[in-house]
């Protein structure tokens, strides 16, 4: 798999997150600029990483998703490309208008670094298919904006059309508010776009694919969008 990530004046996921891409597919990812107007060639996945791009002014997310390699974003998921944001990345899909609603400040207006635990709503799709239907594995948030929002005509289109990929919930996979640290509609950590292959999510996955380090429950989802292209490897 050719995997893209994005670097943003402000990211500071990158690291993790090509090591985690690396470990899944045995290959770096291409590093690629804000400022970059092109995709290199043959390229299968773009990943937004998380962090703090353009130090958040304006609106987390909001001014990345205004840079020129967005343009090419759009156009590579317009074309039936494969994007994967996290956190920031998350920010961005929804300011850039590739993922629905948007993400607002965390309701307890804190920023919030903590473990989390996520349930796979839908575990048929390019990022997920390594999960069990069900599944509850453990990630990590670190944001302040987190709060995932949409009107409740979106909120209903999302879940009837099978696009709310995740969900906050408790390690035996209850859906409650407790679970809910950043107070998002209903619960949502992760959702799709309409061809499943826009993938954006708040927690950190990246953080669990070192079995040394804090276990690897993030693992599946890099290896599942790996052997999506497991021809290109
Ligand atoms: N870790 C992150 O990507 C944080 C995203 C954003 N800066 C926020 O605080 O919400």
């Amino acid at each position: 798999m050719r995997a893209g990530l994005v670097l943003f004046p402000g990211t500071n996921r990158e690291r993790d997150m090509a090591l985690a891409l690396q470990r899944a597919t045995g290959r770096k990812p291409a590093m690629l600029w804000h400022r970059d107007t092109e995709l290199p060639a043959g390229t299968d996945l773009v990943v937004l990483p998380g962090g703090f791009s353009y130090g958040d002014y304006l609106r987390c997310g909001a001014m990345a998703a205004q840079s020129p390699i967005m343009r090419a974003v759009r156009d590579f998921a317009a074309r039936g490309g494969h994007v994967l944001g996290v956190c920031n990345g998350f920010q961005m899909l929804t300011e850039a208008g590739l993922l629905p609603g948007a993400l607002l400040r965390n309701a307890s207006l804190r920023f919030l670094s903590m473990d989390c635990h996520m349930r796979v709503e839908r575990a048929d799709t390019p990022f997920t298919h390594r999960f069990r239907p069900g599944q509850v594995f453990r990630s990590t948030m670190a944001h302040g904006d987190g709060n995932y929002f949409a009107d409740a005509a979106t909120l209903d289109r999302l879940e009837g059309e099978g696009l709310v990929a995740l969900r906050y919930a408790t390690p035996e996979g209850a859906v409650t508010e407790a679970a809910n640290r950043n107070g998002s509609a209903r619960n949502i950590a992760g959702i799709l776009s309409p061809n499943l292959r826009v993938l954006g999510l708040m927690p950190h996955p990246e953080n669990q694919v070192d079995p040394l380090i804090d276990g690897t429950d993030g693992l599946p989802l890099f290896e599942s969008v790996a052997e999506t292209f497991a021809e290109t490897a």
